[in-house]
């Protein structure tokens, strides 16, 4: 049996974390668990479906509430709260679900209290990938990403010597406007935003996806996970979202992982890494499939993800100046403070005007500069 923490229940990873941990009960058990405030009742019913042992909520409005439906739990509250639920002594995997820069303290504590981190919060691989693999070596944990398409590159790698790899590939869905030309952006609205052609997810990352700012991420994600070059990294435009990621090996050979699009698959599998245990989700039929399709990724068209690989290849601070830009522009973007194509402008104008890089910067200046430019940006 498997001890699970999951930061971010109440989101899109965390909710279709808790569905398949209900499938295997067997397994896995929720031992801890962070919840915001969308859902009063679907939080009530987690609680009382799993019963356990550590809560943290996001902020203490409703705490008298859940203190008395629930006596047997403790609760925690907000950053602080997060932070003893990734410390909680007790062995076990912590799912990382939570959104955006927020995700990067709790990792790195729950690192420290040597749990197994599977890791959906990108964001905080961006941020300071060089100090959690750093962390990750010295406490002996494992760090197994939940993102699909590097789940599916952990997967078509083991087993490999990594010397022999040439290149990995990220597949691009291209988004809600990837059929739209730039001059048509100026007239795209949040509503169209959110509307991802494959995946449900949280809006954060849809409009990331929308912006090609996800895959963005993604490659400096990449980076440190399989600890490879930025020119080993390659993205490819793959509008079926089928193919997750490829390993081409130096001989030519691909090793491709494929499935329809669902997170519960890389979620079970980094539950139960390196095994993969049955799932009753649609099983891929290649007979109804028909085509699937690639085309080159357009850097000028989505300049967000050329500034990506600038930033990846500059290190230092740069990558979290980019994350801090892009999380206060979308949400300002989410807010209707601000139109589709300035998100991508106030992103490129802070990463250029940014001037006091560090080039390896403590875990203390990575927070000091995430927080000063979330601030600055957009005022
Ligand atoms: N959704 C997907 O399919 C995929 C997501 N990812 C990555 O996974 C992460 C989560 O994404 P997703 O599930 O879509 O996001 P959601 O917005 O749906 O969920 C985020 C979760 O984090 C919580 N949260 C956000 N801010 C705070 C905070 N300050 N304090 C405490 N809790 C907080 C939210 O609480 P609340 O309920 O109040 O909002 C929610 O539980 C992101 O980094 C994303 O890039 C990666 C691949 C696929
Ligand atoms: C499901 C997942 O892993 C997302 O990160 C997905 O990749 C988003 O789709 P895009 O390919 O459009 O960015
Ligand atoms: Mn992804």
């Amino acid at each position: 049996m498997k001890n699970i923490f999951l930061l971010g229940g109440s989101g899109s990873i965390g909710l279709q974390t808790l569905h398949v941990i209900e499938q295997y009960p067997e397994d896995f058990k929720l031992v801890g668990i962070s919840l915001g405030n969308r859902n009063h009742a679907s939080n009530e019913l987690i609680l009382t479906k799993h019963q356990p042992l550590i809560v943290c909520l996001k902020d203490d409005s409703r705490l008298g509430v859940y203190q008395n439906l629930f006596p047997n739990t403790e609760f925690v509250v907000g950053d602080e709260g997060l932070l003893s639920l990734a410390t909680y002594p007790m062995d076990g995997l912590l799912v990382n679900a939570l959104m955006g820069s927020v995700g990067l303290l709790p990792t790195i504590k729950a690192i420290e209290s040597k749990k197994n981190i599977a890791l959906a919060n990108k964001e905080t691989l961006v941020m300071a990938g060089d100090l959690i693999r750093k962390w990750v070596n010295q406490y002996g944990v494992k760090l197994i990403p939940i993102d699909s398409e590097h789940n599916a590159i952990l997967q078509a790698l083991l087993g490999e010597d990594k010397d022999d790899i040439q290149s990995i590939t990220i597949t691009a869905s291209g988004g809600a406007f990837r059929d739209l030309p730039r001059e048509a952006l100026v007239q795209v609205t949040k509503g169209d935003a959110l509307k991802h052609p494959n995946w449900q997810m949280g809006a954060k990352i849809t409009i990331d996806s929308a912006t090609m700012m996800n895959k963005g991420l993604e490659v400096i994600e990449a980076h440190h996970l399989f600890e490879l070059p930025y020119n080993q990294i390659k993205t490819v435009i793959h509008k079926e979202s089928i193919i997750h990621g490829m390993v081409t090996f130096k001989d030519e050979s691909t090793k491709a992982i494929l499935g329809y699009p669902d997170m519960r698959m890389p979620i079970l599998y980094a539950l139960s890494y390196p095994r993969h245990l049955n799932l009753q989700i649609k099983p891929l039929d290649l007979e109804t499939l028909g085509t699937l399709t690639f085309k080159p990724m357009d850097f000028e068209r989505f300049p967000l993800l050329k500034l990506a690989y600038k930033v990846g290849e500059l290190g230092g601070l740069y990558p979290t100046v980019m994350n801090a830009a892009n999380e206060k522009a979308v949400a300002l973007f989410l807010n209707n403070d601000i139109t589709f194509l300035e998100i991508e402008k106030l992103v490129i104008d802070t990463v250029e005007h940014f001037k006091d890089n560090i080039e390896s910067p403590s875990l203390e200046d990575i927070l000091r500069c995430n927080h000063e430019i979330y601030e600055k940006v957009g005022k």
